[in-house]
């Protein structure tokens, strides 16, 4: 399968890297555009595939291409593709917000998947929920599930507004999870313990407790209620955390992520 990944950043390299490790293409077709003829010598340097400075060199001959630019970036993107996409190629975008409807009018092409992963994909630890158009076949569309499944686990959802759901959960998600880890570092630090050691007790602890939570049938609630002993350490830290407040504000989080993503959508 050729492969055209346009947007060598953190996600975009992540996919070069994985696809070519699980043998699902080869280097040799693996193409990855760069926007500038510095970048196109720094993700050179990368050996993940051959790198092209020119869409109309690249585009043309590429079964699948992928959309691994920021939001922000798009309609530059849109402009410099203009008439190259040709109708039997298979689009997939992973930028957040981005509608399929954009993408359908902009590149003029029927063939839309929309993806949303997160970074734990660089370690094929990552969730993408994906969709796409009535056009894409189910032959392609399993095509694309062994693509992205070479970084994690994946979900097909119907809605597309789904996609902005996952964006502001599992896509932003890992962000959040940092957010807690480097506040509980904080608090470690502030008992006096020194950086590596705070890093090791709250690093070991959150690992430790998603595992445990994987390896059971239990829910978040059941666990909190065998790590809080009655009157003990435990129920004076939620206590503390303020009768939800912790909680709603981790889910007003997730919900202005969400509109986020629907505003970049609009823009
Ligand atoms: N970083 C993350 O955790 C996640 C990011 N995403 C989405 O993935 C997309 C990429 O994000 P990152 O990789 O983090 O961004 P990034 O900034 O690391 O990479 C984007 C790359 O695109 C290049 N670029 C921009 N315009 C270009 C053009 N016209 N032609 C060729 N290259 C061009 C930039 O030079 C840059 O190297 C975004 O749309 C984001 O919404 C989705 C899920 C998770
Ligand atoms: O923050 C962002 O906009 C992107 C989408 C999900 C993760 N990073």
């Amino acid at each position: 399968m050729k492969i055209l990944i346009i947007g060598g950043g953190n996600m975009g390299l992540t996919y070069a890297r994985s696809f070519v490790r699980a043998h699902i293409t080869s280097r040799l077709d693996l193409r990855l555009l760069a926007r500038s003829p510095e970048r196109v010598a720094t993700l050179a340097a990368h050996e993940v595939g051959t790198v092209w400075g020119r869409p109309e060199d690249c585009v043309p001959g590429a079964d699948i291409i992928i959309l691994a630019v920021k939001p922000q970036d798009s309609p530059a993107l849109f402009a410099q593709l203009q008439g190259l996409v040709q109708p039997q190629q298979l689009v997939l975008s992973i930028m957040a917000g981005v509608q399929i409807n954009t993408l359908r009018q902009a590149l003029g092409t029927p063939k839309v998947i929309r993806a949303m992963p997160n970074l734990p994909s660089q370690i094929g630890m990552g969730m993408t929920a994906f969709t796409s158009t009535d056009e894409v076949t189910r032959a392609e569309l399993v095509q694309v599930q062994n693509l992205l499944s070479t970084t994690g686990k994946t979900v097909y959802v119907e809605q597309e507004s789904a996609i902005d759901a996952s964006t502001a959960i599992s896509g932003s998600g890992p962000a959040y999870v940092y957010y807690c880890m480097e506040a509980l570092m904080a608090a470690a630090a502030q008992m006096g313990f020194a950086p590596a050691e705070a890093e090791l007790l709250v690093s070991q602890t959150f690992r430790g407790a998603v595992e445990l939570y994987s390896q059971s049938g239990l829910s978040c609630q059941d666990w909190i209620a065998r790590v809080a002993s009655k009157g003990g350490t435990t129920e004076a830290a939620l206590g503390a955390f303020g009768q939800g407040a912790v909680r709603e504000g981790l889910m007003a989080g997730a919900e202005a992520a969400r509109a986020r993503a629907e505003a970049l959508g609009r823009q």
